[in-house]
């Protein structure tokens, strides 16, 4: 992939922009507590992006795999989707994703036209529970980074669309509101191998 060098391109800047984004929110954050107030993050703006790495991942896992029909929860300016759509379009598949913001799902069309990957995707603007209740199975690959409170409904919703060997993706597995989605397939050995990658931010299992 890092041959192509409209996608390479397109994401280092990407990346460069989320990190400055990252930076800008701590300190709003560490002026916030200064004064005894709650920061809450400006969710219309803010990128909340994989990093590099878990990119990367994303694009190895899904090319090795050769997953088609790949599903995602959460594209905000689409730089996982770019990963999962570069790989896509390596295995004559497409990503589906949905985002709330409107202004992201703007931002994440414009990038992949800018990467060249815009044919791989469709991005459903809205809330994923009602969103991607309507997309098709059997689905190859699902990457969860939505809200993580919505990981366990999103994911049992789209279950039963799941292939059998489909990936299983989570990032943030290490927070707390995630706990009940990773208990949920770490207890049921018969059905996931389930492993913590990315000193346990990211959930990848298989749907055994
Ligand atoms: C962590 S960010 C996604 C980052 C993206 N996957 C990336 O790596 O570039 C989470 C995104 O989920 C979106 N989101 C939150 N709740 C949602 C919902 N119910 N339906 C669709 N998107 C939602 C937010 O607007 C936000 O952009």
């Amino acid at each position: 992939m890092m041959n192509d060098r409209l996608i390479s391109d397109t994401l280092r800047t990407l990346h460069e922009k989320a990190e400055a984004d990252n930076l800008l929110r701590l300190e709003e954050r560490k002026k916030a507590a200064a004064v005894g107030k709650v920061y809450g993050h400006r969710w219309e703006t803010a990128y909340l992006a994989v990093g590099k790495p878990e990119g990367e991942f994303l694009y190895f896992i899904a090319n090795v795999s050769g997953a088609k029909n790949i599903v995602e929860f959460g594209c905000s300016f689409g730089i996982s989707t770019i990963y999962l759509a570069a790989a896509a379009r390596n295995n004559g598949g497409h990503v589906i994703t949905s985002d709330l913001e409107q202004n992201k799902v703007e931002g994440a069309r414009h990038n992949l036209r800018e990467a060249g990957l815009d044919n791989f995707v469709t991005i459903l603007p809205g809330d994923a529970i009602s969103t991607l209740s309507s997309i098709e199975g059997p689905v190859d690959l699902l990457f969860l980074d939505g809200a993580k409170e919505l990981y366990l409904p999103v994911f049992n919703m789209l279950k039963p669309k799941l292939k059998r060997g489909a990936i299983i993706l989570a990032d943030n597995a290490d927070k707390e509101e995630v706990r009940e989605f990773n208990q949920l397939l770490t207890s049921a050995p018969d059905e996931y191998i389930t492993s913590f990658l990315f000193d346990g931010r990211l959930l990848a299992a298989t749907f055994i």
